[in-house]
This record gives C-alpha cells, structure tokens and sequence, in this order.
C-alpha cells in the first residue's frame, strides 16, 4: 500500500440496540442508523458528505447492531457512491473512542494520511471539506466541529473553550453539571492515525491502574465497580478532555444547522433540516406537483418515486413519503414522516406524525399533535402496522407495534 499519497478513511460509530432507548417505538425492529430523514436514512446523509472529501478511500460504519440489518444497505450505497462502504460489527460496546480503536489494523491497512470520524445521531451540513482544510492548517493531531448553543441547552453536550485566534481546544467538559461555556462539540472529527497511540496510551493506564489496585479482593470490587475495562475507552471524557491545552486539538466553528438526533421528534425536525438542506444543495431530489401527478405539494416534500398519490391529495411542508405508500383522494399531509407500506386512505389527515412501516390510516381519521413538552410538539408516533380504523382521531400518542385502534385516544401510550 503506497503511505506517501495522502487518502482518507471514514469512520461512522453507528453504536447499536439498546434497552429503553427514547427512539424504542420505531427501533424495535429496525436499526436507528437507517431511519428515513428527508428520505434517506439517517447514516447516508454523513456518507454522502464524506464522499466529497478529495481522496475518500473507505468509509466503515462501526456498530454492535447484526450484520445483516445493514447488509443491503452498504451494498446499495457502495455501488450509488462508487466508494467501498463496509460495516464492523463489535462483539460488545467498547465506547465511541474503543470501537475505533478495535478495528485500528483494519482502518490502517489503507494507510490513511486522516481519519474522519462522526457520530451517526447528529444532523447537520457536515462543512468537512473546509474543515478538512482548516485541520491541514492548524497541523495538530484532530479537529473538532463546534457550534455555539444556547447556554440552557449546552449542558447536554460536550462544553469546551477554545482559543479565538489559534482555535486551539484548552478545555474540554462533557455534559458538565455546572456551566463552562455555550459551544459545543458536534461529534465531527478529523484525526490523524496519532489518535490510536492516544487511545492506546489510555488503555494500558487503565490496565495499570488495575493491576496496581488489585491487592485485595474488596478493593479489587470497589474499583471494578466504579471503572470500565482497559478496552472501553469514550472518546470525549478520556480523550478529548485530558489532551486539551496540550497544543494537539483544534476546534472549527459552524454557523450552519447542527442537531442531536436522540428521539424521534427530533428525527422529524431533522428531516426538515435536511430537507432545507436538500432545497440549496440539490432541489432535484424533492418533489413538485408534475411528479406527483399534480396534487399539491407545499414547500419541502420528499416522495419516493414509487409512492401512489392522488392528484387530490395536499402534501407539505415538511413531508417525507417513503417507498410504496399509498394516499388516497383529499389527503392532508403537514409535517411527518410516512414510512414504506402505508396506506392513507381518503380525506386522512397526518399532521405533526411519523407512521410506520405498512401503517394504515382509514378514511376521514386524523393522527395529528396537541400541546409542547420541554418546548417540543408532542408528535403522535405510530409503530410498525399499526391499523388506524376510519373516522378515529389520534392526538400526540405513542403507539407500539400491531396495534389496532377502533376508538379515539389523547396523550396515550399504546403498548
Ligand atoms: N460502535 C460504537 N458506537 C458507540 C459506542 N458508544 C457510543 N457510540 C456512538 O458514538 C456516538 C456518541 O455517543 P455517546 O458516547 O453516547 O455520546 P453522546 O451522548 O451522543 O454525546 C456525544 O455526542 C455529542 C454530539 O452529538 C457531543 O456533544 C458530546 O460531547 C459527545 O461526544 C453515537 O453515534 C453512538 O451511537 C460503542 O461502544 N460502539
């Protein structure tokens, strides 16, 4: 492998199943990573922006979901963006900094000159191209993308100072109790291969702590009790935040869009940010009342070419309809996500919603939202196949996988 051209690998830390994660009424039977925002699941929208990183030679999706439920997707992807896509499966959660680490030798075999490394859950425009370029310029081991947020929203997050006039990152605090500052790590990052020997470094201290304390059993169990294993290593607390100040970590600022996708009403706000998005950056991927065969569409709206629409039908703003779904005669459709296989019979209407796959909604009923929680809408989510008779009407519920709804519910959690 020729190590004097510089290439690039990507790395997307996709992470995996977890119980009573706040996405779970979707989740259940199909990964986060690939739920549909703006019609492209949720992991190809990085792709994508990676794929305009001049001399992109792999991209890895690393994660303990199986194998399988990301087979046809990196398959589709690798021959769509002529680049190799490939998906690592680990054997246990070894942190967002371990899982990288766990597949050094096969990351290096490409021998690249930089590693792009993002967090699957954050939506935003992905600028790695001029940040790649600001990364050569400060010529330190990673780059940072930072966003300002408001300071009530920063403590959920990474909080970090960075020098105004040589971005070098001098502290760094996740998530901290009491405020350090309103900007933020996105969970975009540029490294050189240095990072490995800086996890490395973390790892065989964690293992040296743990021989040296292993003098009785009982404090042996303390201190198991309070520590990972020498093999988890989280990128933000036992990487990012011991090596600020020390002249190897740079920060770049965006002032474009930046979100955290945790929960599926953030999933449909992301959706039309990328939708946003799409209408600067490539407006042919959205659609307009000639291929829609002219029902009315209103702002943003994805439909993906197999989906049945009545030209009766009002759709937008901020829709996305995925493969196969059918809507009927006088639909309205504001604000949601109609995943594949739904069927929205005649004068429906879906407001403020995500309905899910092979969903069907009967005549005249309304599955819309009702009142804010912690300043959000609370969005009605419907599950897998779940069946909405006619006439019924649906207001900011959760509703799980198989359920059949015959009468009218409000603020409910359907199980
Ligand atoms: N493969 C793999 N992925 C993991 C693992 N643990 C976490 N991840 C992935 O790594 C990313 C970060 O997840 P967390 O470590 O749970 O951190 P967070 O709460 O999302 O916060 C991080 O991201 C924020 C930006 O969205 C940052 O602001 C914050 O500082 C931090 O870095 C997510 O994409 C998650 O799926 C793991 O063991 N294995």
């Amino acid at each position: 492998m020729d190590c004097l051209v510089e290439k690039v690998v990507a790395v997307i830390m996709v992470g995996g199943p977890t119980i009573g994660t706040r996405f779970r009424s979707l989740s259940l039977t199909f990964p986060k990573p690939l739920f549909p925002l703006a019609g492209q699941p949720m992991v190809h929208h990085p792709i994508t922006a990676c794929k305009k990183i001049p001399n992109l030679v792999q991209v890895y999706l690393i994660g303990f979901y199986e194998e399988r439920e990301f087979a046809l997707y990196v398959s589709s992807i690798s021959n769509e963006l002529k680049v190799s896509v490939r998906y690592l499966k680990e054997d246990k959660p070894h942190g967002s900094a371990g899982a990288l680490y766990n597949f050094r030798d096969l990351i290096m075999e490409d021998c690249p000159s930089h590693i792009i490394l993002l967090n699957c859950d954050v939506c935003c425009s992905f600028p790695l191209v001029d940040m790649f370029e600001a990364h050569k310029r400060y010529g330190g081991m990673g780059t940072i993308l930072v966003i300002k947020v408001s300071a009530e929203l920063a403590n959920q997050f990474g909080e970090l100072v960075s020098d105004p006039v040589t971005n070098e990152l001098l502290h760094y605090t996740e998530k901290p109790e009491t405020f350090v500052s309103d900007l933020i790590n996105c969970g975009v990052y540029i490294f050189t291969p240095d990072i490995f020997t800086a996890i490395q470094n973390v790892s065989v201290q964690r293992q040296e702590e743990a021989n040296l304390r292993r003098v009785s059993s009982l404090e042996a169990l303390h201190f198991a009790a309070r520590t990972f294993p020498s093999d988890f290593v989280r990128l933000d607390q036992d990487i990012l935040s011991p090596l600020a100040g020390k002249k190897q970590l740079y920060t770049y600022n965006t002032v474009d869009f930046w979100e955290q996708i945790k929960t599926p009403e953030m999933s449909l706000k992301c959706s039309s940010l990328y939708l946003a998005h799409f209408h600067s950056i490539s407006p042919s991927l959205l659609a307009n009342s000639n291929d829609t065969k002219k029902s009315t569409i209103v702002g943003d709206v994805f439909v993906h070419p197999s989906a049945k629409i009545h030209p009766t039908a009002k759709i937008g703003p901020n829709v996305s309809i995925s493969a196969n779904a059918r809507i009927g005669s006088g639909v309205r459709l504001v604000n949601c996500i109609i995943l594949d296989d739904v069927e929205i019979k005649e004068n429906a209407v879906v407001m403020h919603s995500i309905v899910g796959w092979k969903s069907s909604i009967g005549k005249w009923s309304r599955i819309q939202a009702e009142g804010e929680c912690n300043g959000q809408l609370r969005i009605t989510i419907l599950g897998e196949a779940v069946a909405v008779e006619d006439e019924v009407v649906v207001t900011s519920c959760i509703v799980l996988p198989n359920n059949t709804l015959t009468i009218s519910v409000q603020e409910e959690i359907i199980l």
